[in-house]
């Protein structure tokens, strides 16, 4: 396999003296690396990597192989060892580097937290949860300008109660929104993994009743996202961008963070806008079904002035830089912060 490193060099016309000294190697050591008598050291397989103009993930993936044979081969359980290795990679989020390291500490305070949680589980009662499904159901509405308080919003959702003054679109839009949480959670103790079937159950929740021709159905038509540049795309695209959306959930699904998925996943969906309306709705849903399905607890996003604004800044920022890390940072203090509260709220 190192013969990769000598077809590379020669292909550039390099004599092994050049590369040795482009190194800063001894000549002889450049021969033993193609003859695969010597592993590079990591540093110089990048400068390897740079000089030869070779793929760096590659070389890469050639030099991890070379690396844990080396450490494996002479045990006669070293296949074992590696399926042991595998089975601990399902489990294992490989770093993710983010150029803010603010975010990695919140990732971490998030795990201890998280941790944490997992000791008291036996505290946790429906009562509780029931109230802090009504307090997002509350807040998510809010967001969307819906005006029903926090004490309405529950009279309306678990007592079947009218509020006078209050439109039918409002009571319809609190009821959804608690039905939609509710199969969120029948679909996470079934195990499913969503997909588009999914997506579009959420949304028809959403707008059932409300717009009965477009609820669960992608649009027709072209969007505009009020009070932001951001331009979602034409009708036309919108199939082919969901199916991308599927395919990169489950190329991610299973080696990022939960909270960085949870987050690119509502991103993802807000900027292809592929709803007329209740886009951000169903993006916060789907955002904390991941979050559920992984043990975590709801990221509840504020709809008070200051927070929907702090929303959309991190929403247009991703749109505009194409870097993601501040809705990840955003969505991830938010996990923090409702972490922070579910623990004293159980202790
Ligand atoms: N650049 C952006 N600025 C503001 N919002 C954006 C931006 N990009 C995407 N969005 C998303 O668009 C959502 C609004 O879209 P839409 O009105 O279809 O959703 P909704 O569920 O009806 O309302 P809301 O999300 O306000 O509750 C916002 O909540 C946000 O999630």
């Amino acid at each position: 396999m190192w013969k990769f490193i000598k077809n590379a060099r020669k292909a550039k016309g390099m004599r092994s003296r050049e590369l040795a000294s482009l190194l800063g190697v001894d000549q002889s050591l450049v021969s033993k690396f193609e003859n695969g008598k010597r592993l590079p050291t990591k540093t110089q397989l990048i400068q390897l990597s740079n000089i030869l103009s070779i793929d760096s993930d590659e070389l890469m993936k050639e030099w991890l192989t070379q690396k844990v044979l080396e450490d494996v081969k002479q045990y006669s359980f070293a296949g074992e060892v590696l399926t042991m290795v595998q089975e601990e990679l399902a489990s294992y989020y490989p770093e993710r580097k983010f150029a803010d390291l603010s975010i990695e500490k919140t990732l971490n305070d998030i795990d201890n937290l998280k941790n944490e949680l997992d000791q008291i589980r036996a505290f946790e009662n429906h009562r509780i949860t029931e109230a802090l499904e009504v307090e997002y159901t509350f807040e998510s509405n809010r967001i969307e300008g819906n005006t029903l308080t926090l004490r309405e919003t529950d009279l309306v959702i678990n007592k079947g109660l009218t509020v006078s003054g209050k439109s039918m679109q409002e009571h319809l839009e609190a009821i959804n929104h608690g039905e939609a949480i509710h199969y969120v959670k029948d679909l996470i103790s079934r195990n499913t993994i969503i997909t588009g079937r999914e997506l579009l159950g959420v949304h028809n929740l959403i707008l059932r009743g409300i717009n009965q021709d477009e609820a669960g159905r992608y649009r027709r038509i072209q969007v505009m996202i009020q009070g932001s540049n951001h331009m979602p795309p034409p009708p036309y695209l919108v199939e082919k961008q969901m199916e991308d959306y599927f395919i990169w959930y489950e190329r991610n699904r299973s080696n990022l963070h939960p909270v960085v998925l949870a987050a690119e996943m509502h991103e993802r969906l807000v900027t292809i806008h592929p709803f007329i309306d209740g886009n951000g709705r169903t993006a916060r849903l789907i955002m904390n079904m991941i979050l559920l399905q992984n043990g975590f607890v709801i990221a509840n996003i504020k709809g008070d002035n200051t927070s929907r604004y702090n929303y959309y800044e991190a929403l247009d920022e991703v749109q505009t830089s194409g870097n993601k890390d501040s809705f990840i940072r955003f969505i991830a203090e938010i996990e923090r912060q409702s972490l922070e509260r579910y623990l004293s709220i159980l202790k």
